[in-house]
This record gives structure tokens, C-alpha cells and sequence, in this order.
């Protein structure tokens, strides 16, 4: 049976963590994942996690200053120090509640130097997280929600995947990102499975739950089965109200 992870940065995110993790073993999740978890201590999620039976997957490195506009810092030249103590500390929070993931998030940025500061701060991030057992993601974001984000399409990450040449280095294929940005979703999944770290998905163009739109989720769910791909698989959509109303999908889609 196909298994999923809730995404509680969008999931019940209305709750405490430690009770968006309880809303997700009640919603019969079979794993969680978060965005960025850092104002609720790490022994609270840890608790929690292990009262309800559930994994975290993954979590992100900070945004960086919020306010200011940030939203990733490890691809932002002369910024080195500050994108390696957010992958200190994202990498730390993981550690501490078992997490297998790390999406180091690129920031805002583009050209030559961007590209070569985010290599710089992967090697650190994959030489650090191979120290816990933990792989590193990087995840293209569409140019819709994040105009001037540096990673935008799979083909970028690919390559850069291939340079760095790590193999605790993977890609976040988000399916939602990638039907705006590229489309082509068998094709590339197909493609790019090697180098698959995890998948999440939501509705295209609106985010919602996996219910209509551009995607046939029946379709590539099963692809993803045929192509031996076992691995929870992310809800991280917006519900269109309270959550436990928006997952009639999960019995259709389960498998
Ligand atoms: O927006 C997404 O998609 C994510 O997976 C976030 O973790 C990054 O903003
Ligand atoms: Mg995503």
C-alpha cells in the first residue's frame, strides 16, 4: 500500500507541532515532514513523534531574514557563514528527532557566483550531513511563488547533482513546481529517478489537495509504484480550509 507524509509546514498548521503530528497519526499518515520547525524544541517533536509512532522526514534550513525578503541563503554570495549555520542548525534539529533530510534552500539569487556559492555550501552541507546519516535535498521551486528563486527546474538541479557528486545529495521533486515550471512529469520522474531523494505533490495550478487540475495523480502514482519508488510521498498542499476536511483523496489514491 502506497504510504504518505504530511507536510505540517502546510498540513494542520494551524496546531502546535507536537499536535499537528498527532492530527496526522489520527488522519492515518504514515510519516510527517515539516518547513521550518525551530520555534518548537526539538525534545517536544521528538516526544511527540515517538508517542504517535510516526518518522519525520525532512525539515529545511532557515529562510534567513523573513522580513527582508530572504528565503534561503546558501546559493547568496558573501553569505557563506550565514547558509553554514543555518545547515548547522537544521542539521542539528534533524539529528536530534531522527529526520533522514535536509533541504537546503537556495535563496534568491541567479549567475555564476550563485551557482558556485550554492556548490560550496552543498559540499559542506553533504560532507556534514554524511556525519548523521542524513541526505541532503535540493528542491527547484516554480517562478510563480518564488520569482527570482535561484533553483527553478530539475534539469538545474540535475546538473548540479551530478558536479558535486555526493551521494547522500538528492532532488525534492515536487510535482506541483515541476508541472509549472516543466511539465513532462513521467518523462522526467522516469529520468530523474536515480537522483530522487522525495516527492511531494499538490494540485497544479491552485495547490490544493490532489483532487483536480492539471495533474492525474492516479496516473503518476502509479508510475511511481511501477517504477519501484516506495517511499512516502509528501502532502504538501494548501487545504482550502480545515485540513481534515480536504483529505477525501487519500482512500482514492492509497493504492
Ligand atoms: O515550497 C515548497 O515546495 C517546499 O517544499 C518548501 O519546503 C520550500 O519553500
Ligand atoms: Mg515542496
Amino acid at each position: 500500500m502506497r504510504q504518505f507524509s504530511a507536510n505540517l509546514g502546510f498540513l494542520w498548521n494551524d496546531l502546535p507541532l507536537p499536535d499537528a503530528i498527532h492530527a496526522a497519526k489520527r488522519a492515518r499518515f504514515d510519516a510527517v515532514e515539516c518547513h521550518w520547525p525551530y520555534d518548537t524544541p526539538s525534545e517536544d517533536v521528538k516526544a511527540a513523534l515517538k508517542t504517535h509512532g510516526l518518522r519525520m522526514l525532512g525539515l529545511n534550513t532557515s529562510r534567513g531574514d523573513v522580513s527582508a525578503g530572504e528565503n534561503g541563503l546558501s546559493a547568496l554570495p558573501g553569505r557563506d557563514a550565514d547558509a553554514r549555520a543555518a545547515i548547522d542548525e537544521a542539521l542539528k534539529y534533524a539529528s536530534d528527532v531522527g529526520a533522514g533530510a535536509v533541504h537546503v534552500m537556495a535563496g534568491f539569487s541567479a549567475g555564476d557566483a550563485a551557482r558556485s556559492t550554492f556548490i560550496r555550501n552543498l559540499d559542506y552541507a553533504t560532507e556534514q550531513g554524511a556525519k548523521h546519516s542524513i541526505t541532503i535535498l535540493i528542491e527547484p521551486l516554480n517562478g510563480y511563488d518564488a520569482p527570482g528563486y535561484f533553483l527553478q527546474t530539475t534539469d538545474q538541479a540535475a546538473s548540479l547533482i551530478r558536479e558535486i557528486d555526493r551521494p547522500n545529495l538528492k532532488l525534492m521533486f515536487d510535482c506541483y513546481h515541476v508541472q509549472l515550471m516543466e511539465g513532462d512529469l513521467s518523462h522526467r520522474m522516469e529520468n530523474l529517478l536515480p537522483i530522487i531523494g522525495h516527492i511531494q505533490f499538490a494540485s497544479a495550478p491552485d495547490r490544493g489537495p490532489p483532487d483536480g487540475g492539471e495533474i492525474n495523480f492516479a496516473h503518476v502514482f502509479d508510475l511511481i509504484d511501477e517504477l519501484g519508488y516506495d517511499k512516502p510521498l509528501g502532502a504538501e498542499y494548501k487545504p482550502k480550509g480545515p485540513t481534515d476536511a480536504s483529505l477525501k483523496w487519500m482512500d482514492r489514491l492509497r493504492g
